[in-house]
């Protein structure tokens, strides 16, 4: 059974197109994810489908109910996580977990038990009675997630999960997220790190400037990048600003500065690619010091997929509410 069907979905903020005739749809029980760098669309589309803004042209089913029509009825089982937290600072774990309960109709009788369960889930039992405004990054996520959940809904829509996470605490969400997929959860997320989407989605849509570039698991768009020969070259000293001199030399590939001295190349003949990075480094006095071939990534079939350098993804963003 299919949980969303996007078709044409569309939204204008004047003159710009945020969203742009999209479709895709999301199976039961899968992690979807929205991939794309900023200002892509994907938290106008979240916006769309759990009925905070409207769109300006096409149609979108949420768990059978139109979102034109039956918002209403499908926001009783969703949970929505905003990338900035909407839980209150000066109220404590338990307290918000219990107040959310009421806002989204949970029986009275069975609220306590819900807050009890999932500060258990979430690895939270001890901090009950602490103070939100008190709780760390990671926590607050973790807590803001758990909220999105107290009336155990269907679908879970997830904006920037581990945005502004430190690493240990972004892999213990991640688990926290695979969790929750293993339980049947269907869930939607944005991100704008491959890695990320890598490891948690099903399938992925890649969104640049408000359209759906490509669609499908992460093994899928890994494939598409796979008859291409991918090399990363390895210089002895940093090769920033040369090359995009690198780049104008090998028109048939993609050339892509993964720090200083590492460039990564996609496509192109081998053999012309190899003879460019020896006498580009010569000519530059590079000093050449590796060069690997690579079985693709993601990275690599976001690369031939949007033509973008995965550094646009790596930007962090300002927080802003779904
Ligand atoms: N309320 C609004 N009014 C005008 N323009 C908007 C509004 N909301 C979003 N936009 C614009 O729509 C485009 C898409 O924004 P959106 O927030 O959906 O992108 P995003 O992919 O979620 O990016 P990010 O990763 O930065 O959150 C951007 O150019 C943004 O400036």
């Amino acid at each position: 059974m299919r949980s969303i069907e996007v078709r044409g979905l569309t939204k204008r903020f004047g003159d710009l197109v945020a969203v742009d005739g999209i479709s895709f749809d999301v199976e039961e029980g899968e992690v979807f994810g929205l991939l794309g760098p900023n200002g892509s669309g994907k938290t106008t589309t979240i916006r769309m489908l759990v009925g905070l803004s409207r769109p300006t042209a096409g149609t979108a089913k949420v768990l059978g109910y139109d979102l034109s029509s039956g918002i209403v009825e499908a926001k009783r089982r969703i949970g929505v996580v905003p990338d900035s937290s909407n839980l209150y600072e000066e109220l404590t774990a338990r307290e918000n977990l219990l107040f959310m309960a009421g806002l989204y109709g949970v029986p009275k009788a069975d609220r306590e038990d819900r807050a009890e369960e999932l500060l258990r889930a979430f690895g939270l039992s001890g901090r009950g009675d602490d103070r939100f405004g008190t709780f760390s990054r990671g926590m607050k996520r973790a807590l803001t997630i758990a909220a999105a959940l107290i009336h155990d809904p269907h679908l879970l829509f997830l904006d920037e999960p581990t945005v502004g996470l430190d690493v240990v605490a972004a892999r213990s969400l991640r688990s926290l997220i695979s969790d929750l997929h293993d339980r049947g959860l269907t869930i939607v997320l944005t991100t704008h790190y491959l890695e990320e989407a890598d490891h948690l989605c099903d399938r992925i849509a890649i969104l640049v400037r408000g359209k759906v570039v490509g669609i499908d698991t992460p093994e899928g768009l890994k494939r598409s990048a796979d008859e291409e020969p991918v090399i990363e070259v390895t210089f002895g000293r940093s090769a920033f600003d040369l090359w995009p001199r690198l780049s104008e030399r090998l028109p048939g590939s993609g050339v892509v500065l993964l720090e200083g001295s590492r460039v990564r190349i996609t496509g192109g003949d081998p053999s012309r690619v190899l003879e460019e990075v020896f006498e580009f480094s010569r000519g530059h006095n590079l000093g050449l010091r590796a060069i690997n071939s690579l079985t693709p990534s993601l990275e690599d079939a976001f690369v031939r997929i949007t033509g973008l350098s995965p550094t646009v993804m790596a930007k962090e963003k300002g927080g802003k509410g779904v």
